[in-house]
This record gives C-alpha cells, structure tokens and sequence, in this order.
C-alpha cells in the first residue's frame, strides 16, 4: 500500500541537500483531500542547523493549514543499507504534529515497513502533560 506515496517521497529524496552526510532522505505527507507535501533533509555547516526530510514534510502540511486529524499517511524513504528511522528529534516532533495511528512507511527501496507513532514514541511526553 502507498506506493504512489512511496514513489513521491523517493523523487523528493533527489532534492536531498546532504554534502556531509551523504546519507538522503526524502518523505511525504499524505493529506486525506489527496493534497501531497514532500520534504527532505537540509544539512548545514554547522551541523547542527540541519533539517530531518520528515520534519520538513510535516512542517510543509502544517504551513498550508492542515492538521494531524488531515494527514492520511507519511512516507519516508533513504538511500541507506537498511531501513532508516525518525531520529529523536522527530519523534517527538511528529508525535504531536501526527495522529497516534496514523500509518507511517519507512523504505530504503529494498525493504519497505509500516509503522506508527504509537510504535516509534511509547510513553511520549505531549501536550497532555502540561495541562
Ligand atoms: O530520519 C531521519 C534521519 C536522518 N535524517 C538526515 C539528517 C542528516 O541530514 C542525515 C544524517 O543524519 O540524515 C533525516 O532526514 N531523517
């Protein structure tokens, strides 16, 4: 399932901007009107500036009004020898920016899995937990 989507995020992964790593990443978010948003990771001197393909993505979704309940699915996708994960940073970032279950499809183009936050971000510290 989500091969369209799939297929997106590895043509975002073209764009990657990863002179010091090498390593790229491209995602895309689904929106549930069929709308697609594509991110990838953007690296930086300084290292530290850089920007995870996912978060982007996200953050692209979110930039034209749409919310967690709106997003259908997200891809991401590396060109790395196994599968790549969020790294932390982005799992706290898309535990509140993305539905607990909302299907998330990781790919390095040999293998491809389904997750979800649920999965990726037990016991998450959120919103809830400053009410
Ligand atoms: O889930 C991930 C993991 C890493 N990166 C990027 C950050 C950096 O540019 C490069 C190596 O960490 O991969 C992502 O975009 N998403």
């Amino acid at each position: 399932m989500y091969e369209n989507l799939v297929s997106e995020a590895f043509e975002a992964m073209k764009s990657a901007y990863a002179p010091y790593s090498n390593y790229h990443v491209g995602a895309c978010v689904l929106c549930r009107d069929g709308r697609t948003f594509r991110g990838v990771n953007i690296e930086n001197a300084s290292y530290g500036a850089t920007n995870c393909a996912e978060r982007s993505a996200v953050f692209g979704a979110y930039s034209y009004g749409y919310r967690k309940a709106d997003i259908a699915a997200l891809a991401i996708v590396s060109d790395g020898a196994r599968i790549g994960t969020p790294c932390g940073i982005c799992r706290q970032v898309l535990s509140e920016l993305l539905e607990s279950d909302t299907p998330i499809i990781l790919s390095n183009g040999k293998e491809t899995m389904e997750t979800t936050m649920a999965e990726l971000l037990p016991m998450s510290f959120g919103m809830e937990d400053l009410a």
